[in-house]
């Protein structure tokens, strides 16, 4: 039993029956009794029944009973509250899992919200960069012409219109010059007189706007005075012009854009009059007008002190506050308008923005400008004031030309500082600065040059910037990229050449790598046979020596010597040490098979103290000349023709071999024909001077071997067999190259190559 009253009641009504039963009545007849002593509800039941069963029997209910009864039916009540409760709790219950869906519902749409703010915010600038890019397109300084009705006292002075439109064209106009002839005018938009402010404005809108998206604008209307350049900005009460309309377009975007972006828009109102700055919403009818200066700020844009700011934050206002500034505008009456401007009126709304999304703020100023006329001085009929008035016009608006002009051809340097007005709109001028001008003309006749004038500086303006001015950077910046590629392609060219050079060069590397490998192992080779070859000499020499003929024939004293000469030697052998080949020459037997067989007479190399030698077969000059050559006369000097005779040992005594040297290989002009490629070389060395003189001259009745092959040599600078001695002169350049250069001789290559042309016959 959960509840307790029930549990106190239950207590009471068994403390009720136990005093009943203390009266006479037996409670355990009742049965009410449980075997476990314990009471519940039922018991109650039960006891009610009881009280009930009393009650017939004794005539009249007890008052414990009727509060029993009582308490039973509040028991009864309770119990059924009880199991109200219990569905209402277990419903609760419930409810708690439906929660959970909800929490989960509101956390996917926090997330959804967050992912579409991201995706807004993304979108939003791509739609302020697309904006931009399109206006940029169009052109970041845009000129518009707007073209008057002609006035009352136009048409009743009988003055007909000189501009004539194209009604399919919105881009161009044209003048009717007084010679007849014409002249065609091309804009971003002409609005023929009959185009209302709606349209000009329809057309100006999407220059303005930019100023929400944080960009610098400037509108200015230009032309002559009385064309219209203030009811274009201004309007009148029924016809508001493009400073109001602009107010409006703003504050509808700003409200369009509640929640995402808060603007704070504030509005000023100055005028430049003869190059002093006056703020046309300060009343100054009761205190002289304060002097105002531009003033760069910080972040380098310019900035008025003191100018008054009004925040505006609807369309009622801003028409009031433009009213006031208009009428505290400097007018004076011209010959060409009553109440002509005589100041440059500029109206600037400064726009606060602020992104609520991601916080990013802006600020940036509209300038929309409402210039003095442009017409000349001799134009109009002034005098005094007017003229001063005017000269300080006309300089602020070509200080104004200048500036767009420079602006449109992208020169570095801007002249802004030279007017108040230009300076003042500086940072609305130029850079990432949208620039509109509204050129106003007048379609009268007597006004054409003064049209003629404004057409010609707006068309200037424009063609600057979309036309051929503009096309002039474009044509040098393809002019830069045009040289650029040039020398791109030349680098290229050059890069190719050197590359080709230095393949040739690698190939020509490794062919003479190639064949300096081939020489080395040529020259091993060499060496080797020559190491055989001493050694196979040597053992026939020790043969010889020991032979009984050579024994015979040499007599005992003149062997001694030799003999111990040779015993002391050490034989011939791939050892660094080796006998000089003199030595060995000089003792080969004439019986040799080698010298009889092998060997030509002609061919064979005998040193001039060579016993083989026949002394008798030698020419005596010969003789003599050999004996006179110095010992450095060598294996490559060439043998007298004839048969060497045996046994006729000369008395030369043996030399010890010095360097071996080609440099003695000079034979006698009695000499047959030889040809080595020793002389070869030497023959053509025939000019060196000192000792290189002897050794390189040509030598008569030799023939090289390429001149062997045809009468006349095709080898360029090759000796002519015919020549005289002395007479040949190197041609190729090879040759007089060497000539130049002192060579140093390879005993080792020289020792190789009479190997391979002479010493081998010698055997
Ligand atoms: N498009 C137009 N439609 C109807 N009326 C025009 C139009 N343009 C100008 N006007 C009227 O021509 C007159 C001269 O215009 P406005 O004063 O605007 O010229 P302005 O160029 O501002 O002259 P100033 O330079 O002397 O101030 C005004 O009465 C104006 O209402």
């Amino acid at each position: 039993m959960d509840d307790p009253m029930i549990e106190i009641l239950s207590e009471e009504f068994h403390r009720i029956c136990l005093r009943s039963a203390k009266k006479g009545s037996e409670p355990s007849s009742t049965g009410c009794e449980q075997v476990d002593g314990s009471t519940d509800l039922d018991g109650m039941n039960c006891e009610a029944n009881e009280v009930q069963e009393f009650s017939p029997g004794q005539g009249q209910v007890l008052p414990i009973l009727e509060k029993v009864i009582d308490l039973s039916t509040t028991v009864e009540e309770l119990k059924r509250q009880h199991s109200i409760l219990s569905g209402e709790m277990s419903g609760l219950t419930t409810n708690l899992f439906a929660g959970t869906g909800v929490i989960n519902a509101l956390q996917h749409l926090s997330e959804d919200h967050e992912r579409l703010r991201l995706k807004f915010l993304e979108v939003s600038s791509e739609r302020k960069k697309l904006y931009n890019e399109v206006v940029e397109l169009k052109g970041n300084i845009r000129v518009f012409c707007r073209c008057r009705p002609l006035n009352k006292d136009e048409i009743g002075n009988g003055l007909g219109s000189v501009i004539e439109f194209d009604p399919s064209q919105d881009h161009d106009l044209q003048v009717n010059c007084s010679d007849s002839s014409k002249k065609l005018f091309k804009f971003d938009r002409v609005f023929k007189p009959e185009d209302n402010q709606e349209a000009v404005f329809a057309q100006t809108k999407p220059v303005v706007v930019s100023v929400l998206d944080g960009y610098n604008v400037c509108i200015f209307a230009y032309g002559q005075t009385g064309t219209g350049k203030t009811f274009t900005m201004e309007g009148t009460e029924g016809n508001r012009g493009v400073n109001y309309r602009t107010l409006e377009e703003l504050f509808r975007i700003a409200e369009d854009r509640r929640g995402i972006m808060k603007y704070e828009l504030s509005v000023s109102i100055l005028e430049v009059y003869n190059e002093k700055i006056k703020d046309l919403l300060v009343d100054s009818s009761d205190e002289p007008p304060k002097k105002l200066e531009i003033k760069q700020a910080a972040e380098g844009t310019q900035e008025v002190p003191g100018l008054v700011e009004v925040r505006v934050s609807s369309t009622a206002e801003v028409w009031e506050i433009l009213r006031s500034g208009s009428r505290a505008r400097s007018v004076g009456s011209t010959s060409a308008n009553e109440l002509s401007s005589r100041s440059h009126c500029l109206l600037r709304v400064t726009v606060k923005g602020e992104n609520l999304l991601d916080g990013h703020k802006t600020r940036s100023h509209l300038w929309m400008v409402d210039l003095a006329g442009s017409e000349r001085v001799g134009r109009i009929d002034v005098e005094g004031e007017r003229l001063k008035e005017s000269q300080f016009i006309n300089k602020s608006l070509s200080a104004l030309g200048d500036v767009i002009s420079s602006l449109a051809s992208k020169t570095t340097h801007i002249p802004y500082r030279n007017s108040k007005l230009t300076h003042m709109l500086q940072s609305s001028l130029g850079g990432d600065c949208k620039t509109l001008m509204l050129v106003q003309v007048s379609p009268s006749a007597a006004d054409l040059g003064e049209t003629l004038c404004s057409l010609n500086f707006a068309s200037r303006v424009r063609g600057i910037e979309n036309g051929p001015a503009r096309k002039q950077a474009d044509v040098s910046e393809l002019f830069k990229y045009k040289q650029m590629v040039e020398k791109l392609k030349q680098e290229e060219k050059e890069t190719r050449k050197l590359q080709d050079n230095l393949q040739s060069l690698q190939l020509r590397l490794g062919a003479r790598e190639h064949a300096f490998k081939s020489l080395q192992e040529k020259v091993r080779d060499l060496e080797q046979q020559l190491a055989e070859e001493r050694k196979m000499r040597l053992k026939q020499e020790s043969r010889a020596l020991t032979g009984p003929s050579v024994q015979s024939s040499l007599p005992a004293m003149k062997q001694a010597p030799l003999k111990s000469i040779l015993e002391k030697k050490p034989p011939l052998g791939p050892s660094k040490m080796r006998l000089p080949l003199r030595r060995i020459t000089n003792i080969v037997p004439s019986s040799s098979p080698y010298a009889a067989q092998d060997a030509p007479p002609t061919h064979t190399f005998r040193a001039s103290s060579s016993s083989s030698y026949n002394k008798e077969n030698l020419p005596k000059q010969s003789t003599k000349s050999f004996l006179r050559q110095p010992r450095r006369i060598s294996i490559a000097a060439r043998p007298p023709p004839g048969p060497p005779t045996s046994g006729t040992a000369t008395k030369q005594p043996v030399q010890p071999r010095r360097r071996v040297s080609i440099a003695t290989l000079r034979p006698e002009p009695s000499m047959h024909a030889a040809s080595t490629p020793l002389h070869m070389q030497s023959s053509v060395r025939d000019t060196r001077p000192a000792r290189y003189s002897r050794l390189f001259s040509p030598m008569p009745g030799y023939t090289t071997p390429i001149a062997a092959r045809s009468s006349s040599s095709k080898f360029m600078g090759s000796p002519n067999n015919n020549a005289q001695p002395g007479s040949w002169k190197p041609r190729h350049p090879t040759v007089i190259a060497l000539q130049r250069k002192s060579l140093v001789w390879s005993p080792l290559k020289l020792r190789g190559m009479m190997m391979n042309n002479n010493v081998r016959r010698c055997y």
